[in-house]
């Protein structure tokens, strides 16, 4: 075969990125090489799950591992693996592209500022490209297993704009990357400092990671003669597979670095959960909470899911089959003893063993984000990151609503800040004698809930409410009906049911109401099909009127939702609400002309409409309405 060398771009974005990546990440430079034997030990599960079916693939050498070679002559550092190696079309594509959803967006939002852009960077995860922070070279020779030896091909890059593709003859199977170093990052050809950073980073991962132990010649000592010894190639890590071994041997430290292996994240994980279930069901699971969410986390092809392993053997990556959606976040493995090995994504699908494995782990993942949220500062980052995932769970999982509901936050009235942080438990436990609900408010911000003319009267009692105003939430309340035997109710609608009133009270308020009838008849000829109905306001105190949905029809909130998704909404007409003991409804009562009652009336459900609602349905008529009331009154 013709070397066939081939000169070709990278993509955009992995120009973009390789510009980034020397200078926002070389303040943690020894990354590179983690990233590297990750990938290295990646390679070894991807050939070993593929030679469960065809163990010629081995070809006489089952024994996966990666090693480092240094050449100080050269000034390089090699990292050379025999697991499943590439194509040449696989080196194009794989070293040349991102394949990420949502790349070219990501990095559409890169500002140009180091510092900042390092953090998107790092929570964008760089993988192989990390070669290039010490590197102002490298080549990677790679060959598939299972193709001839003429069938490897190198690949060479200065990480400037474009690569060369060359086919060679490699015998050996797998993958070798050599950086050539930059003059200053020798200290990675220092062998102490890479058995340090190995420890430190990849002590766990499940192969090997080998480096050459010179031989000592023969010698003489106390009289004694020591044979020579010859040179091997010796493991200095510890190379078990992290999960499988005994919980108390494990440091917290090996955890984290285990994490940034399955979970290609650069920072450290919240918390996680390692468990060893025998019995009836045979699995390990090692369960982590990223501390921060991946770029792509609402792109709907985000890749997610645990990594599955039967018996110790690696299957695959992203088995989104364990947790359900509301917990895509949630990272790490399983290891089941009871599945196959031969198991596929469709067998996954309906597989029994699947379905308890799923409702084990749902309940691991929920226990251990409520053990996080004793921790309050790790809970909101928690909160901040992932919320509004988790709020997706009341109505994807009834099952679990409950123990799901615990774990929601919201900011609240009790301290009016923006900040999500009130539990249902703590609102349940700061409810006032005789308050059987649990209030709350969905709007487009959280100042809108904050100021909404329909907390004023709960606001006077001291009652608390919660403040909601997220996309989801609209979603997320009309699941979540019922908390420690509490109904949710809106503020926004129906009755609000305070019935703490005293019986002088009650007797007051229905006087009231039998008084307000002719005034509440005239509003409703003047209205006429513009409203479902007029009532008495029991929330206002400040604000003469405002609108309400009735019991069941669908909220204000709901119909701008479904608005925005580009869908019809039926007609739904709101309750016109009026406060009775407002200055401006009592000058409206006494107005005799018929008429000029019938404007203010309009006016009023234009002004209740617009702040319930953030726009009407025909703007210029209210302006209209206004103005002509000006000169009116003006003249
Ligand atoms: N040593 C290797 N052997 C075989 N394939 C490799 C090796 N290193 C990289 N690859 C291939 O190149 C791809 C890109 O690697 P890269 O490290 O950039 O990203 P990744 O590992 O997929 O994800 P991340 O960016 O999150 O680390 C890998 O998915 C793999 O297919």
């Amino acid at each position: 075969m013709s070397a066939q060398t081939e000169t070709h771009g990278f993509q955009t974005e992995v120009s973009q990125l390789l510009k980034l990546v020397t200078h926002s990440l070389y303040s943690n430079k020894e990354i590179f090489l983690r990233e590297l034997v990750s990938n290295a030990a990646d390679a070894a599960d991807k050939l070993r799950y593929k030679a469960l079916e065809s163990a010629d693939l081995y070809e006489g050498d089952g024994q996966l591992r990666v090693r480092l070679s240094v050449d100080k002559d050269a000034g390089t550092l090699s990292i050379i693996d025999n697991g499943i190696g590439m194509t040449r079309d696989e080196v194009i594509e794989h070293l040349g592209t991102i394949a990420k959803s949502g790349t070219a967006d990501f990095f559409s939002k890169l500002s140009g500022d180091a510092a900042k852009d390092s953090q998107l960077i790092g929570q964008f995860g760089v993988g192989f490209y990390s070669a290039f922070i010490v590197a102002d070279k490298v080549t990677v020779r790679s060959r598939a297993a299972g193709y001839g030896a003429d069938a490897g091909v190198e690949w060479v890059s200065a990480g400037e704009g474009d690569f060369t593709v060359t086919n060679i003859d490699k015998p050996e199977r797998g993958t070798e990357i050599v950086l050539h170093l930059r003059d200053e990052e020798r200290e990675f050809l220092d062998e102490w400092r890479l058995k340090q950073i190995i420890t430190k980073y990849s002590d766990h991962i499940s192969i090997p990671v080998e480096m050459w132990e010179a031989g000592t010649p023969e010698r003489e000592e106390d009289g004694e003669t020591i044979a020579a010894t010859e040179g091997q190639w010796s493991a200095v890590n510890k190379a078990t597979a992290l999960w499988t071994l005994a919980k108390s041997e494990i440091s917290d430290d090996d955890y984290k670095a285990f994490y940034k292996h399955v979970a290609h994240d650069w920072d450290d994980p919240l918390i996680w959960a390692h468990n060893k279930v025998e019995g009836k069901q045979e699995y390990t699971s090692l369960l982590y909470i990223p501390s921060r969410a991946p770029f792509d986390l609402w792109n709907r092809e985000n890749q997610h899911g645990l990594k599955l392993y039967v018996q110790r053997v690696f299957i695959m990556d992203e088995a989104k089959q364990f947790l359900p959606q509301y917990l895509r976040f949630v990272k790490g493995l399983v290891d089941s003893n009871d599945l196959p090995l031969n198991v596929s994504r469709e067998i996954l699908q309906d597989s029994k063993v699947t379905q308890s494995l799923r409702s084990a782990l749902t309940k691991r993942a929920l226990s251990m984000l409520s053990k996080l949220a004793k921790d309050d500062a790790a809970y909101q980052t928690f909160w901040d990151q992932f919320g509004a995932v988790l709020k997706e769970g009341p109505a994807e999982d009834m099952a679990n609503q409950e123990a799901i509901a615990k774990l929601l936050r919201f900011a609240s009235t009790h301290s009016d800040e923006p900040t999500a942080n009130v539990s249902l438990e703590q609102y349940v436990a700061r409810m006032k004698a005789g308050q059987d609900k649990i209030y709350f408010i969905v709007a487009d911000s959280f100042n809108a809930a904050k100021n909404s003319p329909h907390l004023e009267l709960l606001r006077k009692k001291g009652i608390e409410v919660l403040l909601l105003s997220e996309r989801i939430d609209e979603w997320l309340m009309s699941h979540l009906t019922e908390f420690d035997g509490k109904a949710l109710v809106s503020v926004t609608r129906g009755d609000l049911g305070l019935d703490d009133l005293s019986d002088e009270e009650k007797a007051e308020q229905e006087k009231q109401e039998a008084d307000s009838k002719p005034l509440l008849a005239r509003f409703e000829a003047s209205l006429g099909d513009k409203v479902k109905a007029v009532k008495v306001s029991h929330r206002l105190t400040d604000t003469p009127a405002c609108i309400v949905a009735d019991e069941h029809d669908m909220s204000s909130q709901m119909i701008k939702l479904m608005q925005a998704a580009g869908q019809s909404v039926p007609q739904v007409k709101p309750i016109f609400e009026l406060n009775l003991t407002h200055p401006l409804v009592h000058k409206l009562a006494d107005e005799q002309d018929e008429d000029r009652f019938g404007q203010w009336a309009q006016l009023l459900l234009s002004q209740a409409t617009l702040a319930e609602r953030g726009s009407l349905e025909d703007p210029s008529e209210f302006v209209n309405q206004l103005n002509s009331l000006w000169l009116d009154l003006s003249r």
